[in-house]
């Protein structure tokens, strides 16, 4: 979409908040370049980002970029980078090896940062630009190294491996270092491998003893780092703190980056040694303080009863994609194995509910086109469906944390957060795949009735939601024919409309071994991924309050899994024991001597 056509659906008011009054050139940038934005992206004027952080990052400055999702924070770095590296005379050639280096979180963003630089260095053929990442042939990547790339984009793990590994590897030129994404790169647990990326690049502020000879392999260039993120905040205080010289904080205050604090460790990081992960990191202490969020964006929650969540989702989706033709639907869920089972039912489902029959039907449900995306599919597989997402008109995709940062799928009108995101930042990410640069959105949080406190730590960082009129919707459909009004229905578990359709689901369910032992195994994984909450979170996600029927209910089995694998077991057990001692806690003080004798006891 070009940038004209762009600015005129945004909302009056707004275009002033997104781009900025100047053109790229009177930012300082070569002619090339900006023809280059122009014809090959489409971009006329800069953000407001891109305003203020372009003329400081061609100064030479290390900088912060702290702005909201979908404002243009890419091209505020690479622009300058390619700026600099095309004044290069004599011109840089592909034997002087990397000279930038952009770490990013996940394999898409990798790709999509790849795709951005070849429109943008078309001109520029001597700047080669190129990627590794987690999932692709080491050896073909040691070939392209071999050969020399001079902006490489590459996720965390698989760039220190071929640091370590990858003699051929030229890094001695490198100037720039960036980490986008900077907060999702530690809280993945990279947090080691990022001090010993830094270390052997030489890119450490205070550089420890002992890496001499690393260091010794690096020229003396002027280096400059960067980091970036909607949502930076005190989890990336250390890393600021040894990556970064005297930085200018742009879109920051101190309230959000002590940058003067003692300093600390990575902190409670996860130790996840795998390129990425599907949850966000729970484990990160969460600062309060407001994040940015798109003014336009339309951010609603939903309260349903456990056993009603899938009826009425697939209840949402249905009105979404009737009720627009076109229509691009991201849903956020928190396993792989839930993804894997929601797509068998969005894509298998079949039901009509103007017939009495439960299943006599042979209509699709959903009518969209449906896509999923999730870190144990194939490397291939994920790639396709990224690429086929962001040019397709119109599609459903389901999809964990991979799709949650950075990723830029063009036209996504409606994000919906099915299972909770945990860390408020991870709400921000997730909200962010729509409302970018100043177009409308609308975001839909799934709470159960007994999460709703998780408003009040979203309110914490100035996010705050209104309710969605689900008895009002559930009313429109028409179910054998008729309306139901549902003037005395209170509750959406008791609408003739969701029981009607759970009915249908658990009976298409039943029927369909293949998709039962995906909704058994997305059960285990669901409440595995539920205990995962930390901190503050644990005391609103209570696993101990579940009624597991009911969690059973909403991946459609008639009956909750009665032994699933030793881990569900476990699971079970520990479960038993926290409710033992809940109404050990309950019980009159005489009795629960008795019961304390008796535990210790035993
Ligand atoms: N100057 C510009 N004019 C028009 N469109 C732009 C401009 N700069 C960036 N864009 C477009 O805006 C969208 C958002 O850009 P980008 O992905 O860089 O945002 P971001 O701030 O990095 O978002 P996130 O925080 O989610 O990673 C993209 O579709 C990009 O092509």
């Amino acid at each position: 979409m070009s940038n004209s056509h762009k600015k005129q659906q945004l909302k009056e008011g707004t275009e002033d908040e997104i781009f900025a009054s100047c053109s790229f050139a009177s930012l300082g940038l070569h002619q090339t370049l900006c023809d280059q934005l122009r014809e090959r992206l489409a971009f006329e004027t800069p953000t407001q980002v891109q305003a203020k952080a372009i003329p400081v990052i061609l100064s030479g400055r290390h900088v912060l970029v702290n702005a909201a999702t979908g404002t243009g924070k890419t091209i505020a770095y690479l622009a300058p980078i390619i700026h600099n590296l095309q004044k290069y005379d004599p011109r840089i050639q592909r034997s002087d090896g990397t000279f930038a280096l952009v770490l990013v979180p996940t394999r898409e963003l990798c790709m999509q940062v790849y795709e951005i630089l070849q429109k943008l260095l078309h001109r520029f053929h001597w700047i080669v630009p190129g990627y590794i990442m987690g999932g692709e042939n080491r050896s073909k990547e040691k070939g392209r190294l071999r050969k020399g790339i001079s902006i490489l984009v590459a996720t965390p793990g698989r760039l220190l491996d071929h640091l370590k590994n990858t003699a051929s590897f030229l890094y001695t030129n490198l100037r720039w270092l960036i980490f986008d994404e900077a907060d999702r790169i530690l809280e993945l647990g990279y947090g080691k491998e990022i001090e010993e990326i830094l270390d052997i690049l030489g890119s450490r502020q205070s550089k420890p003893a002992g890496n001499a000879n690393s260091i010794a392999r690096i020229s003396t260039f002027q280096r400059q780092n960067m980091l970036l993120s909607a949502t930076l905040n005190e989890s990336v205080n250390h890393l600021a703190k040894i990556s970064l010289e005297n930085p200018l904080k742009i879109g920051l205050d101190e309230k959000k980056l002590r940058l003067n604090s003692p300093p600390e460790n990575f902190g409670p990081v996860g130790s996840n040694t795998h390129d990425e992960a599907e949850h966000s990191g729970r484990a990160l202490g969460s600062s309060d303080g407001d994040y940015n969020l798109p003014p336009q964006l339309v951010q609603r929650y939903i309260k349903v009863p456990c056993g009603s969540r899938l009826a009425v989702l697939l209840s949402v989706l249905k009105i979404l994609f009737e009720r627009e033709a076109t229509q691009k639907v991201v849903v956020f869920f928190s396993t792989c194995d839930a993804v894997d089972f929601h797509y068998s039912v969005a894509s298998e489902f079949k039901w009509q509910p103007s017939s009495q029959s439960e299943t006599g039907s042979s209509l699709l449900f959903l009518r969209s086109k449906t896509f999923r995306l999730h870190g144990n599919m194939k490397h291939d597989e994920r790639r396709t469906t990224f690429q086929a997402f962001k040019t397709v008109k119109s599609a459903l995709l389901l999809s964990t944390d991979v799709a949650a940062r950075g990723l830029d799928f063009p036209k996504v009108r409606y994000i919906i957060q099915y299972d909770s995101p945990g860390e408020a930042s991870e709400y921000v990410h997730r909200v962010g795949r729509t409302a970018r640069l100043g177009q409308r959105g609308d975001s839909l949080l799934f709470l159960q009735p007994g999460e709703t406190d998780y408003l009040q730590d979203l309110v914490k960082h100035g996010v705050s939601l209104t309710e969605y009129p689900l008895v009002k919707s559930l009313d429109s459909f028409l179910l054998y024919g008729l309306k139901h009004h549902g003037k005395r229905i209170v509750s959406a578990e008791m609408h003739p409309w969701v029981t009607s359709l759970q009915k249908a689901l658990e009976s298409f369910v039943s029927t369909e071994p293949r998709i039962k032992q995906l909704a058994k195994d997305a059960f285990v994984s669901w409440i595995r991924a539920y205990t995962a909450h930390r901190g503050e979170l644990k005391r609103i996600f209570m696993v101990k309050k579940l009624h597991l029927g009911h969690v059973a209910k909403s991946f459609a089995l008639k009956e909750q899994p009665s032994l699933v694998g030793k881990s569900f077991h476990k699971l079970v057990t520990k479960r038993k024991r926290a409710q033992m001692q809940m109404q050990k806690q309950k019980r009159p003080s005489k009795k629960r001597k008795l019961a304390s004798k008796t535990s210790t006891a035993g």
